[in-house]
């Protein structure tokens, strides 16, 4: 079976949403993440309405808060309909732990629990800003590794990370866990706001379970070529 290429729906409004939607085919084979930008723009029924369609629903709010406010906000997100959803790592594993029991306590009975993935460093991250900015002592790699075997211990069912760092952790953290990576850019010498950033080929030669592609997709003159591309390079 293919691996995901998750389409970043990072749009304001539902008439562009749809544009791109009416691009990636049919629902019940199409993964699509629904960001901060479209979720506090259209709410939750938008949500509802894209499950209820068939489409996987990775929704991407990032939740990082008290153990207990994430708990309550987690049991509200797994009655969705939704496939994944995401909490930051740096939250700690008692916030993590709180974020799973949330989705298993909210999941409707005889639906599937939503796989928690747990942000790692976010991909826009550099080793400059990680070491002067978040006054962290480990090189990148090994802070990814450290957030990502505390996030396993706690409970989630996978990370968020760039590729650079997935087959180290697919070593010291294992193949049972979830590796998704965003910061996929089809031309190496993108330059935007991501920072760690890989081609589709090189996240499958590194192992990614699945990756995130908002931008090259969306912004492209022909989406559904662009989809279509990244696919065919990742599968
Ligand atoms: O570390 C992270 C975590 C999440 N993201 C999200 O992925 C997409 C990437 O979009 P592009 O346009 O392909 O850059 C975006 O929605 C981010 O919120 C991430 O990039 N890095």
């Amino acid at each position: 079976m293919n691996k995901p290429v998750i389409v970043a729906l990072d749009v304001d409004n539902s008439e562009k949403l749809q544009k791109i939607l009416d691009k990636l085919g049919k629902p019940d084979e199409t993964t699509i993440k629904v960001g901060m930008e479209l979720f506090y723009h259209t709410g939750s029924e938008l949500v509802k309405k894209l499950s209820d369609q068939g489409y996987n629903i990775f929704l991407d709010l990032k939740l990082h808060d008290i153990p207990n406010t994430v708990y309550n906000g987690a049991k509200q997100l797994a009655r969705l309909g939704i496939t994944y959803t995401t909490v930051h790592a740096l939250g700690g594993s008692q916030m993590i732990h709180a974020a799973k029991e949330g989705l298993i306590a909210g999941t409707p009975v005889g639906k599937t629990v939503p796989k928690l993935l747990a942000v790692t460093e976010l991909t826009s991250i550099s080793d400059e800003v990680l070491k002067n900015e978040q006054n962290c002592s480990l090189p990148m790699n090994e802070q990814v590794v450290s957030l990502a075997q505390t996030a396993k211990k706690a409970g989630a069912d996978g990370v968020i990370c760039s590729p650079l760092e997935v087959r180290e952790l697919r070593e010291k953290v294992g193949d049972d866990f979830l590796y998704v990576t965003p910061g996929i850019r089809p031309k190496e010498n993108s330059s935007d706001d991501q920072s760690r950033i890989a081609t589709p080929s090189q996240a499958k030669e590194f192992g990614s379970s699945a990756i995130v592609v908002g931008r090259p997709i969306t912004l492209a003159s022909d989406p559904q070529a662009a989809y279509e591309a990244i696919k065919k390079e990742f599968n």
